[in-house]
């Protein structure tokens, strides 16, 4: 891999919560190196470290020992997050919200509504445009999450157990979607997940057990 095509990189990157008797390390020396059009899953039992791998990728956790670091062209919209859990902007309906991190890059409002559309579409959501996030159900919420950062077309998308509240169908419809575009945009694309079937989608699996990212298993 050229330098230029490498996007984060993870030297020895440890993250230890609380201190002295509570702390809990979540991550131990973790070594990886995330490229251009890389696919990776991000496989482990519940508390193995996964989310808080992901956090350190984003830079939304500071290495407690080693580094992370991203490369200098990333700017702060090349790095989409698609998180567990609730995201979105209560005031703001469904539309409004995909379209929020294009509207922040100043991008013109029609043609951030016409991607968010369209993102929205690609998840099946488009019928919601209208609606408020406590008028959708959890599941819901979580595609509109990924339609976000499908409007967003990152160089880098980080998506924490993406189809973890979906149904089987819904989320293949979701992870076929975040794939497609990934592979439209030639973007990067890791993701967490409990689900070996959805690990299956990707060409490199790394295991996490009790904070450590075990050796990689390539896949042809
Ligand atoms: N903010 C925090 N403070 C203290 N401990 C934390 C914090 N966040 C995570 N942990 C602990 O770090 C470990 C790893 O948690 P993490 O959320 O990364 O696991 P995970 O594999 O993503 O789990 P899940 O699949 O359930 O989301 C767990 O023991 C968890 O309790």
């Amino acid at each position: 891999m050229s330098p230029d095509e490498v996007l984060v990189t993870c030297a020895d990157a440890a993250l230890t919560f609380g201190r002295g008797t509570q702390a809990v390390v979540a991550v131990h020396g973790a070594n990886l190196e995330i490229g251009s059009g890389d696919r990776l899953a991000v496989v482990g039992p519940s508390g193995s470290g996964k989310s808080s791998l992901l956090h350190l990728l984003a830079g939304l956790e500071q290495a407690t020992s080693g580094t992370v670091r991203r490369a200098a062209f990333l700017g702060p919209y090349d790095i989409g997050l698609v998180f567990q859990g609730d995201s979105l902007i209560p005031a703001l309906n469904v539309v409004e919200n995909t379209a929020l991190p294009l509207v922040l890059a100043d991008r013109p409002e029609s043609e951030a509504q016409q991607a968010a559309l369209a993102a929205l579409t690609l998840v099946d959501a488009a019928d919601l445009a209208d609606r408020l996030p406590e008028e959708i159900s959890g599941g819901q919420a979580q595609r509109v999450a990924v339609a976000r950062v499908l409007a967003q077309s990152p160089r880098l998308i980080l998506a924490d157990e993406p189809t973890g509240r979906l149904d089987h169908t819904t989320g293949g419809r979701v992870l076929d979607a975040l794939l497609t575009a990934a592979d439209h945009t030639g973007a990067a694309l890791v993701v967490t997940t409990h689900d070996p079937a959805v690990a299956a989608r990707f060409t490199t699996r790394r295991a996490m057990r009790d904070g450590r990212l075990l050796a990689p298993e390539e896949v042809p």
